[in-house]
This record gives C-alpha cells, sequence and structure tokens, in this order.
C-alpha cells in the first residue's frame, strides 16, 4: 500500500469549485491522496444553482475511464454526480472489470440548489449500482430512494431504513444527519452486520455547505484507500470537513450556498510550520520607561476577565490582546467548549497538559528560590505545590484509565514552551521570570471567563470546571500582584525583556492549545489496519470496543 493513495473521482464539475470534480480533488489532496478525475457531465452551475447541462457521448467516458486504469493502479475510486442511466451503465461495467478494493458511492440525485442531477428514470438504476459500493453515502433524500420508503423525519428513522438496506446488499451506509433538524450532525457508518460507528459533529450555523456531500464521500475514500479503518476514516473526515465548514463563509465565494474551505487545515499548518519569528523586532521598544511605552494596542483589547493589578500589568494585557483573542476563537478552544473536540484531541491534550505542568511547577519552584521576600516566595511556592498537584490529579482521574496516554512524551510544542520557561525562571532576571509564567496562569482563566454554562451531559463539564475554580482565579490574582510588584521596580530594561518573555509565553500558549488539531491518527491507523476485502462485514464488536479507546 503506498503512503499516498492513488484516488479517482468519477463526477460531474462544477466550474465555481465548490461541489463535483473540484470537490473532489481538493479533498483528496487535503486527505493526503494522489486526486484523479474523470467527468461524466459538464454542469454550467455556481452558488445559486445549475443553469445547464451538457453530457460528452459515453464512448468518450469509456475512453477516460479505460485510459487512466490502463496506466494507473487505483487505491480508491468515488463516484459522484453520473447523471443518466447510459453513464450508470458505463461506470457500472468499467468497475466490474477493474474491481477496486474501494468504492464510496454518492449517490447524488438533487443538488442543494433543488436542481435534479440525476434524471428520474435512472433512480432505479442508481439504486442497482450502489450494491457495487463498499460504502454509499446517500443524504436523507437519497436513502429514502435507495431503500424505497418515505423521507425519515427522524435520525433512529434514517437508521432503520439504512440498516435494514445494509442487511439485505451487504454495503455498508453511510447515514448523514445534515438534512434534519438536529443541534448535532452524526455520521453513522453502519455495517451489514448491524455494527454501528456513530462520528457527531455541532451543527455549524451557515449557508457554506455547497458540496458538502461531494467532499466527505472524496475525504472518506482517500482515508479508507490508505488503509485506515472505517473508524479512523469517518472520525477524520468528519472533523476536517466541519473545519471546512466553519471556515467557508471567510472564502466570500458567490453570493448563494457557498463552497466549504477544503485548504483551511493545511493553510492552518502552513502558518504554523513557517520560520518566521513570534515577534517583530520592534514589537518591544529597548526599554521601558513607563507602561504607555508598551504603545497603544493594535487590536481592540477583550475585557480581562481577571482584572489586571495595575498599570504594568493593563500594558501587558494590551500587548498581548492580539494573542489572547486568536486563543478564544480558536477552532481548540471552541470545539473544547462546544463538547464536538474529540476524546482522543483531549487526551491528547490532557497528557501534553500534565508533562507541561511538571515542568511549569518547576519553574515556579524557581522563581520561589530566586524571590526577595517571604510573602513572594510563599506565593510561588504554593503555586508550584498547587501545579504539581494538578498533574497527579490528571494522572489519577483521567489517565489512569488512559495507559497509552500516561506513557505520552513531550511534544515538540509543549518541549519548546516548557525550555522556554525553565531557562527564563533560572536564568534571567527574576522579573522576566515572573512574566513568563504568568500568560499560562491569566489565559486560562481568561478563557474559563468567556465559557458558557454547560449541561452536565458535556463531555468536558468536569474539565471545564476546573477553569472556573474560585481558589484559581485567587491565585491568578496573586501572579498579577507578583508580576506588578516585579515591573514597578525593574530597570527599563528588564521591564522591556519581561514584556517580551510575557508576549512570546502567551504566542506558546496558543501553539499548546492548538497542537491536539495538527495530529494525524497515525497509531489508530496502523493499530487497526483495513481488512483486505468487504470492509464492513470484517469489523468484529471486539475491533469496536477497541476503537473507543484507541489512542492516536
Ligand atoms: N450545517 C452543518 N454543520 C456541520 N456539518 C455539516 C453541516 N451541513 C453538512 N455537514 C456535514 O456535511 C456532511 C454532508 O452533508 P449533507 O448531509 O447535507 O449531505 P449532502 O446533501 O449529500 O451534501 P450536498 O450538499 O453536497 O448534496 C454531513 O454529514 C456533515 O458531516
Ligand atoms: C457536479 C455536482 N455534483 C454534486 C453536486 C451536489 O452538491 P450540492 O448538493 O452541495 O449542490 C453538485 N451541485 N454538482
Amino acid at each position: 500500500m503506498p503512503s499516498v493513495p492513488r484516488v479517482l473521482s468519477i463526477a460531474g464539475t462544477d466550474p465555481s469549485g465548490g461541489a463535483g470534480t473540484a470537490a473532489d480533488l481538493k479533498s483528496i489532496t487535503a486527505a493526503g491522496g494522489y486526486g484523479m478525475s474523470v467527468v461524466t457531465t459538464l454542469v454550467a452551475q455556481n452558488t445559486h444553482g445549475v443553469r445547464d447541462l451538457h453530457v460528452p457521448p459515453t464512448d468518450f467516458l469509456t475512453q477516460q475511464l479505460q485510459t487512466v486504469s490502463d496506466d494507473v493502479t487505483l487505491d480508491a475510486v468515488k463516484t459522484g454526480m453520473l447523471g443518466t442511466a447510459e453513464i450508470i451503465a458505463t461506470v457500472g461495467d468499467w468497475l466490474d472489470t477493474i474491481q477496486p478494493k474501494i468504492i464510496v458511492v454518492d449517490p447524488v440525485m438533487i443538488a442543494t440548489s433543488g436542481d435534479r442531477l440525476l434524471q428520474p428514470e435512472a433512480e432505479q438504476a442508481m439504486v442497482a449500482f450502489c450494491r457495487r459500493a463498499t460504502v454509499v453515502t446517500p443524504n436523507i433524500d437519497e436513502l429514502a430512494v435507495l431503500t424505497g420508503q418515505p423521507c425519515a423525519a427522524t435520525e433512529d428513522e434514517a437508521l432503520e431504513q439504512a440498516a435494514r438496506w445494509s442487511a439485505e446488499t451487504g454495503v455498508a451506509v453511510i447515514v448523514k444527519t445534515g438534512h434534519l433538524d438536529t443541534l448535532t450532525v452524526t455520521n453513522t457508518w453502519l455495517s451489514p452486520d448491524g455494527i454501528r460507528i456513530a462520528v457527531p459533529s455541532t451543527r455549524v450555523d451557515t449557508t457554506s455547505t455547497h458540496g458538502t456531500g461531494c467532499s466527505l464521500s472524496s475525504a472518506l475514500a482517500t482515508r479508507l484507500g490508505r488503509g485506515d479503518t472505517p473508524e479512523a476514516a469517518l472520525t477524520w473526515a468528519t472533523g476536517w470537513l466541519h473545519e471546512a465548514i466553519l471556515h467557508g463563509a471567510a472564502l466570500q465565494v458567490g453570493s448563494g450556498h457557498g463552497p466549504v474551505d477544503h485548504a483551511h487545515r493545511s493553510r492552518r499548518l502552513q502558518a504554523a510550520g513557517t520560520a518566521n519569528p513570534w515577534l517583530r523586532p520592534d514589537a518591544v521598544p529597548r526599554a521601558l520607561e513607563t507602561p504607555q511605552d508598551l504603545g497603544a494596542p493594535r487590536v481592540p483589547t477583550p475585557a480581562a476577565a481577571v482584572p489586571p493589578a495595575g498599570p504594568w500589568t493593563t500594558a501587558l494585557w494590551e500587548a498581548g490582546a492580539e494573542t489572547t483573542s486568536a486563543i478564544d476563537a480558536s477552532d481548540f478552544v471552541q470545539a473544547l467548549v462546544d463538547g464536538s473536540l474529540s476524546e482522543a484531541d483531549f487526551t491528547f491534550y490532557l497528557a501534553q497538559d500534565a508533562l507541561y505542568l511538571n515542568r511549569y511547577a518547576r519553574s515556579l519552584a524557581a522563581l520561589a528560590v530566586r524571590s526577595s521576600s517571604t510573602e513572594s516566595q510563599q506565593f510561588w511556592s504554593q503555586a508550584s505545590t498547587g501545579a504539581i498537584t494538578e498533574e497527579a490529579d490528571l494522572h489519577r482521574t483521567w489517565m489512569a484509565t488512559r495507559p497509552e496516554a500516561a506513557r505520552t512524551t513531550a511534544s515538540p510544542v509543549t518541549s519548546a514552551y516548557t525550555d522556554f520557561l525553565l531557562a527564563t525562571t533560572l536564568g534571567e532576571d527574576r522579573a522576566v521570570g515572573a512574566a513568563a509564567v504568568l500568560p499560562c496562569f491569566w489565559l486560562y482563566a481568561q478563557v474559563g471567563g468567556g465559557i458558557p454554562d454547560v449541561p452536565a451531559d458535556h463531555p468536558y463539564a468536569a474539565w471545564l470546571d476546573t477553569y472556573r475554580d474560585p481558589g484559581f482565579v485567587t491565585a491568578v490574582q496573586g501572579a498579577l500582584d507578583q508580576v506588578e510588584h516585579e515591573l514597578a521596580g525593574a530597570s527599563p530594561a528588564v521591564r522591556a525583556a519581561a514584556a517580551r518573555a510575557y508576549l512570546t509565553a502567551c504566542r506558546h500558549e496558543l501553539e499548546f492549545f492548538e497542537q491536539a488539531l495538527r495530529l494525524e491518527p497515525e497509531v489508530a491507523a496502523s493499530r487497526h489496519q483495513a481488512p483486505d476485502v468487504a470492509l464492513a462485514p470484517a469489523l468484529s464488536t471486539d475491533a469496536t470496543a477497541d476503537f473507543a479507546g484507541a489512542a492516536r
């Protein structure tokens, strides 16, 4: 199996780039595959709808298909808009000859705009075509046509329809609840033997959903084609698409139902991977005589959940506003708060947090050693004890049942942050060290202050409560008092170094939060290699139980 799966999309076109072949190629690329494209129908459409269709001669479709398969080994094939019974028959014959290992069929019938993309008289041919698939991805209306049932009004009804059809045909089905009026959109993999793998995500309030079905099926085909298990493939595809939908509107493409941002994740990773220094050389002057020397805030300053302790910490808060706002708006924090963060991502985050806290506690102890007053020594010592106690709590509660998380080692992002903290608290002036440890206190309290009350069944309710703990807020106030005092008494040059350390630590915080979203589920994939044939029936109940606890 090559590491880059070779995936062929067989679909219609969308010159505005949101659906069809364009969406498929972008999704295959985003999912880590090499995308290829055979065109069934030329569609003159944009974000408002379809204006015209042109169907090239079927002979030419056959030529396209054969030209690709004569030359390239296909790890997965995804079909989208087929349009007519003749095209369905042509693609069906070709598939029967080639017999690709993975066939994902998105039985496209009607576009979001309401335009027909499959001739009504071809519906039954499409139903029969679906029997060739490894997995089909109908929306609620397409599921009704497939099963010959009335349109399901609830998720349970849809699951029941799909389960019956799957058992009868031996083909797995993804039940998608995007078209139902539910707060959570769930994609459920249903195997013919009744096994269900449900992957929920929070519904995004947006009109940028043109091409979501095309994108999900292409990403799924790619992940299955590279050997992922059904659970790993569907989890990845759903999470990636959720992010793409969230950021679709920002593309400002068209004035109807806009596309999703297929490339959002790669753009984010590219930005995180640049070698640009975090701080501009002129971000902080060489010396700070007064707090005002730090300059006016470049962006609107969010209200601080725990107020600054005086003019110096006010100036630091204003200077760090850009990063503070970015943390609040980050996908990780949003997903943690709305509960859509996957358990694997959350477990990774907690495991890194435990490693972080251990070294953070040492940095706080270093400040205690170097303190010049008894009060200050007491404060840093108690804070250090608090951090190490919290680490022990994490191990006792969450990680005790997740041995692979307890065994993990520090990520590059965690190491960079803790190395910076230890080097600064041990090697720089005490005021600089105090400023460096402040963001961990202050920005956690900030995230906590912005969290709405969550229902008791929220998966991370207990963890979110720790952010708002009154004892923690008192500790934050104590840290602010220390930094305010240290800066007031420091030289202008040391104050400038302290401001730089504070801003650098703010940025480490942002990277620390977001790192869980940069994980690839390699470990899960390699532990659960996809079987060679008939993916879905090969899944055992034991395997499904194991998925639930699989680490990345
Ligand atoms: N508003 C939304 N919020 C979150 N996820 C969504 C939303 N709309 C769609 N999705 C995601 O996109 C997937 C496909 O969406 P949907 O159920 O609408 O399929 P579809 O009708 O086949 O798509 P298409 O619009 O391309 O025809 C869903 O299963 C879900 O993962
Ligand atoms: C060529 C082609 N294939 C599929 C769709 C469905 O996508 P949507 O329902 O989001 O418009 C489409 N509009 N065009």
